[in-house]
């Protein structure tokens, strides 16, 4: 069982390469991370230009070669010139896979359309495996992963799995259900609801929360192995509150970036425009609420390096 990251990498608007290397210590040793997802929705990928995500992607496969296990590149992006051009990239640079969102401006309109998309993008690196990063919220494209999921082998060979951030359990539980004969990893990406989408054979997770809660997931997923459920419903009880409480806040990327900051002590910077950093109360309050609930000691808080 996996837990995956999404890191985010501006600082002063511009992308400051150089906490990568650090921050590669910080997930493995501290968090027990080990798998990145890089330039996905945390990692702000579809605000940054080509080149951007090319040298973020160089130099998380430069820090964490024998350092991580799996390093799976986002190469969504509006344009399939574009998001060829990533895959290939990915490919040359010695990737462990690549996803890809559904493009959400002129959207595909239905599945096969939406397939042909991805078949496209995927054959620019026919030898990566090929993960569908489904995330109807922000993309606005409904198509139900289930039914994308159906005869999906037949027409991109490499397709690998799924990365599902959505609500819809009904779904998911469905894509499992419906696959059991296929290899493909399901990576769950609603981190407050991980242990429901466990039960219905989730194989992973990906999530903004991992950064910083990640050894409290891997607790989760440890007593679940273990079948411990009263432990690991605990342990989800406890990360629910965390997250609850932030999303009354109003929660986002922007406040995911200072909670990274304020836990690993590694400046995160601000996010790119048009979002905006996150308040100073809001900072105060998630920090008051992971010291009550014990998931920090005050010590371990490090807020030195937000700026105001
Ligand atoms: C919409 C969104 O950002 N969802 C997050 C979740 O981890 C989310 O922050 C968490 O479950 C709290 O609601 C992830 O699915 C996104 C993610 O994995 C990524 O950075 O690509």
């Amino acid at each position: 069982m996996n837990v995956m990251a999404g890191p985010l990498l501006s600082s002063s608007r511009e992308i400051n390469l150089s906490v990568i290397g650090r921050y590669v210590d910080y997930l493995v040793e501290e968090q027990g991370v080990k798998n990145i997802f890089v330039n996905g929705t945390t990692g702000e990928g579809l605000s940054l230009s080509i080149s951007e995500r090319r040298q973020v992607a160089e130099e998380w496969m430069t820090k964490g070669r024998n350092k991580l296990d799996q390093i799976v590149i986002h190469v969504g992006a509006l344009s399939l010139k574009e998001s060829q051009e990533l895959a290939r990239h990915a490919a040359e640079i010695g990737a462990d896979g690549i996803a890809v969102i559904a493009p959400f401006f002129l959207k595909p309109w239905n599945k096969d359309v939406l397939i042909n998309f991805l078949k496209e993008v995927a054959a620019a690196a026919p030898a990566l495996p090929f993960y569908y990063y489904h995330i109807p919220a922000l993309t606005g494209v409904k198509i139900r992963a289930e039914e994308l999921l159906d005869g999906i082998q037949e027409k991109i060979p490499t397709f690998q799995g799924l990365k599902f951030s959505d609500t819809d359990l009904l779904d998911f539980g469905q894509c499992v259900d419906q696959n059991r004969e296929q290899q493909f990893a399901f990576l769950f990406g609603v981190d407050e609801q991980l242990l429901s989408a466990l039960v219905m054979g989730a194989t992973g997770a990906v999530g903004s929360t991992y950064n910083y809660l990640g050894k409290k997931t891997n607790q989760m997923l440890e007593a679940f192995e273990q079948k411990d459920f009263s432990s690991a419903l605990n342990h989800q009880f406890c990360i629910q509150r965390f997250i609850n409480f932030v999303l009354k806040l109003g929660f986002g990327v922007s406040q995911t970036k200072a909670i990274m900051t304020l836990v690993s002590g590694i400046p995160m910077g601000p996010p790119r425009p048009p979002l905006q950093r996150a308040s100073r109360e809001f900072i105060d309050e998630a920090k008051a609420r992971l010291e009550s609930l014990d998931f920090l000691s005050s010590t371990d808080l490090k807020d030195g390096n937000l700026e105001s």
